[in-house]
């Protein structure tokens, strides 16, 4: 389909896969004058995802894994806004914010940002009506619960069905809040309540998911659905991560959000060559 994203001046084709580069800010530590110890290197890893390829940087100060504790606002404001300005004055790449809280999206919006990525699909209190605002795209997840508790027993009746009710009643919410339907894009949450079964029938049912006719993010990188059926540290999971990431581009995603922007880059151009035959 002819998707496309819209942030002011800025248009993002979807007609083929992009990658979304992971930027994570870990824990900081002050160092002397005040500046993060971590702000440096996290520069420079962003560097290095632009430059391996990536179309959109997803900075994110709270880790969402499962067992992570919450972060404080100003905690997350303090590392995620130097990284979101540093990324802007640099590079032209689109970048998305990865947070849940209405005041991290803002400021990170006025910082530079072009992109709400949130793992709670707008459902703090305020976020509906500060993503209306702000009028940038938004990428509304599936979790079932709490990243602290959603894998201790993960149930559904089926699991499409069940994410497909989800996404009904959150695209109506931000309808409902004022935000336009072609500022929305919906992800499905890989291990974010999900058994390895689940994950994977996910997986395998994911085209279906194509029926909201919106564009699709999908995050599989490293993930425990790579590491626990393979059994290996997430260092190990290049193959299998990129084996899924094919797997989920051929179902109809649009963005796959990774830890390795040039081997996944590596990916999707042999996927174009094979559907480009005559062209090369
Ligand atoms: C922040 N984060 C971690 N995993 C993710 C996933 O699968 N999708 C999105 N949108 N964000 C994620």
């Amino acid at each position: 389909q002819g998707f496309q994203l819209v942030c002011g001046d800025k248009c993002l084709d979807l007609s083929q896969p992009r990658v979304m580069g992971i930027l994570n800010v870990t824990p900081d530590s002050f160092s002397d004058g005040g500046r993060f110890a971590n702000l440096e290197p996290a520069c420079r890893h962003a560097d290095s995802l632009v430059s391996e390829g990536a179309s959109i940087i997803d900075i994110g100060g709270e880790s969402t894994r499962p067992g992570a504790a919450e972060v404080s606002v100003q905690h997350e404001l303090d590392r995620v806004i130097p990284l979101v300005e540093y990324v802007s004055a640099h590079h032209d790449v689109w970048i998305s914010v990865d947070t849940s809280k209405p005041e991290v999206m803002s400021e990170a919006v006025a910082a530079g940002a072009h992109l709400i990525n949130d793992v709670r699909a707008l459902q703090e209190p305020g976020a509906l009506a500060v993503a209306a605002k702000l009028n940038v795209p938004v990428c509304l997840m599936h979790m079932q619960g709490q990243p602290r508790t959603m894998q201790d027993a993960p149930v559904y009746q089926d699991i499409i069905g069940d994410i497909s009710a989800f996404f009904e009643e959150r695209i109506e919410a931000c309808l409902d809040a004022g935000i336009t339907r072609d500022n929305l894009l919906l992800d499905p949450g890989f291990g974010f309540g999900k058994t390895l079964s689940h994950n994977y029938e996910l997986l395998n049912r994911q085209a279906e998911l194509k029926a909201f006719g919106l564009p699709l993010l999908i995050g599989l990188s490293r993930k425990s659905m790579i590491g626990n059926l393979l059994n290996v540290p997430p260092s190990e999971r290049l193959a299998g991560s990129l084996s899924a990431a094919l797997l989920s581009i051929q179902q109809g995603a649009h963005i796959i959000r990774v830890h390795d922007v040039k081997p996944t880059m590596d990916m999707i151009k042999v996927m174009q060559a094979c559907a480009n035959y005559q062209a090369l």
